[in-house]
């Protein structure tokens, strides 16, 4: 122990002061750039102010201060929902059984997908693809029209045809069987994704923030191949590049391939 002031200060304490300060670090690399670093700091000027006037003594602010920041504890889980649950996603992922539970796709769907999504990108139907990977997105899929069929390109392309019922939304693909068509996915709040992108590919960023999940988007506009996973969007993929990436998110590759990379760094986002 050594002394500082009135105050013993041992290993124990300098350990628990690191741990604190690592876990503070790392939730602010991990809300930095989004709206929680707003809602945060705006939490920490409340409660500078409190300390403020506490010193001050105007005891009626204090306590009506006091009074914010006693539900602050719950508004903070409100507020942070989204963040909390990416973190818990992200604690999740990568590990040895996910890995194991992650391998759900097969040669032959792969093709098939690949064939449709060629085709789709040269008639520019727009289409939005989801690879459940080891989440199951039954709530997602209960809220969609319920399919259960194999994996085919000339149904995916009839499925994405324009005017057509099922069109709207975004196909399932869950144990190499589409299982739902017209799902309605949460849209992604990043703000650092490009203003060209517009609903469909938010969407895809969107159910890959928190979902161990593998996203496919053809532009109805462009045509263009786009890809989501971990929370980032590739967009401009060739069709090589877009085989490349399925074989190593859901294919039975060789094992560096299987489980996505926590690096978003080869992701744009614009
Ligand atoms: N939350 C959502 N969940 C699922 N699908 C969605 C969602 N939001 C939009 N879509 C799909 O995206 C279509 C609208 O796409 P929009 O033009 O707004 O996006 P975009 O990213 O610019 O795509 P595109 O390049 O294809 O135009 C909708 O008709 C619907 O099929």
């Amino acid at each position: 122990m050594i002394p500082i002031g009135f105050i013993e200060f041992g290993i124990k304490d300098l350990l628990e002061t690191l741990v604190i300060a690592l876990v503070l670090y790392y939730l602010y690399r991990w809300i930095r750039g989004t709206f929680a670093i707003q809602a945060a700091l705006g939490l920490l000027f409340i409660i500078l102010l409190n300390a403020g006037v506490g010193l001050l003594g105007f005891t009626t602010l204090n306590f009506l201060l006091r009074s914010v920041l006693d539900v602050g504890v719950l508004a903070v889980f409100i507020i942070f929902q989204p963040e909390i649950r990416k973190l818990l996603y992200n604690l999740g992922q990568n590990t040895s059984l996910d890995r194991f539970l992650g391998r759900t796709g097969s040669v032959d769907m792969v093709s098939e997908v690949i064939e449709a999504v060629r085709n789709m990108a040269q008639t520019k139907t727009g289409a939005l693809i989801v690879f459940a990977r080891t989440s199951s997105l039954q709530d997602l899929v209960d809220v969609g029209v319920k399919l259960d069929a194999r994996v085919n390109a000339s149904l995916l392309q009839t499925i994405f045809q324009k005017d057509t019922p099922l069109h709207d939304g975004a196909v399932i693909i869950r144990n190499n069987r589409i299982v739902a068509a017209s799902c309605y996915l949460p849209i992604s709040q990043n703000p650092n994704i490009s203003s060209v992108f517009g609903t469909r590919h938010r969407a895809a960023v969107g159910i890959s923030e928190t979902n161990n999940v593998f996203v496919v988007v053809v532009s109805e506009e462009t045509g263009r191949i786009s890809i989501a996973k971990n929370g980032a969007l590739s967009s401009g993929l060739s069709i090589q590049k877009l085989r490349s990436e399925m074989e190593a998110s859901l294919g039975e590759v060789k094992e560096e391939g299987v489980g996505f990379s926590a690096e978003k760094a080869d992701l744009e986002m614009n």
